[in-house]
């Protein structure tokens, strides 16, 4: 038997038929499909009820360099053409991390070609992700800073374990600046006021704080994130789907227009950008202090 999954009791788990085959790999039984799980990013396909979870998978804080975001992408793109896919759940494999946000490593002391690849990752991923068909849920049961908080707004639905965990887009603090489709992502969520302070202040909240000005739609504890999740999916999924997705569209075609006519120009100013040395400067004095955390 497999080990048990953080946030799933041993016997739902018993219940869904959860198997470790010879290949070592966790699968499911009769109803779930595993589409990939040797990389960093994990699909297990529930084709009974039409519900993908898709989970990050890069220990030890799930940092999303150039192959995850590569990986994530063409996932949501199965996912995206998988008829009988109706929903996705997007969570973590990794313990008290839904994702750090983009690997910092990418954009310190690379190459501008490096750069510019890592952010057509990065946006090919979001379009898929915000632009998608299904209904998409955030399972948030750890930090989720920078890219991470990006991830979770892009999603229609979050629900966010209580406790010590932060969500926000902190770039700001970083001494870099969220890109303008990060915020039009924010703005759609909570609203321009607070958009506007929780921008320059780089602000990271606590569930608490997220669900009060609408980070975050629901805050459990962590063992009942996916449960919850599950239970509003219920919900969404009562609805009809063409109905849905058309609101779900005209409500976000707008942002994703905007990044889809200047994806070239935005990914050289990423690269232009990161590579000044006042931005580089400031990336390595982070670094440090997230080493020096551990001294
Ligand atoms: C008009 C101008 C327009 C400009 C347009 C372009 C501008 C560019 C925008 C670029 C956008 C960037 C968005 C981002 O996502 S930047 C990333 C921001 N992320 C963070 O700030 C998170 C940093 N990490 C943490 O705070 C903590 O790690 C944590 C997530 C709270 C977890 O804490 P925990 O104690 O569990 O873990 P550790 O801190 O010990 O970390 C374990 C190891 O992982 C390394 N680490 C952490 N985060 C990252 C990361 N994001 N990238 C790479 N590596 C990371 C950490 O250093 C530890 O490594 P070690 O074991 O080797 O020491």
């Amino acid at each position: 038997m497999a080990a048990p999954m953080r946030g799933m009791s041993v016997l739902r788990q018993a219940f869904q038929g959860l198997v470790r085959p010879a290949g070592g790999q966790v699968c499911r039984q009769v109803q779930h499909r595993c589409y990939s799980t040797p990389g960093h990013v994990q699909v297990d396909m529930n084709s009974e009820t039409g519900v993908a979870t898709v989970r990050l998978n890069r220990p030890p804080v799930n940092s999303l360099n150039l192959d995850v975001l590569t990986e994530l992408s063409i996932a949501l793109e199965k996912l995206e053409t998988d008829k009988s896919c109706k929903a996705m759940v997007l969570a973590s494999a990794a313990p008290g991390i839904f994702s750090a946000g983009l690997d910092i490593l990418e954009m310190y002391q690379s190459t501008p070609e490096r750069c510019v690849a890592f952010w057509r990752a990065l946006q090919d991923a979001w379009l898929n992700l915000y632009g998608s068909r299904l209904i998409t849920m955030a399972a948030i049961e750890g930090h989720s800073p920078a890219g991470g908080c990006l991830l979770a707004m892009s999603c229609d639905y979050r629900v966010m374990a209580e406790g010590k965990f932060q969500i926000g887009l902190n770039e700001t603090k970083l001494g870099i600046v969220a890109p303008f489709w990060f915020t039009d992502v924010m703005l759609n969520t909570i609203g321009h006021r607070e958009t506007e302070k929780a921008l320059q202040l780089g602000a990271l909240y606590s569930a608490q704080q997220a669900l009060s000005i609408g980070l975050v739609d629901k805050v459990v504890p962590l063992a009942e994130v996916m449960p919850t999740v599950e239970g509003e999916l219920k919900n969404w999924l009562q609805i009809p789907a063409a109905a849905r997705v058309i609101t779900k569209t005209s409500m976000r075609k707008a942002v994703l227009d905007r990044l889809r006519s200047q994806k070239e120009k935005d990914a050289q100013f990423f690269a232009d950008f990161i590579n000044r040395d006042s931005v580089q400067k400031s990336l390595g004095m982070y670094i440090a202090s997230l080493q020096k955390k551990k001294n």
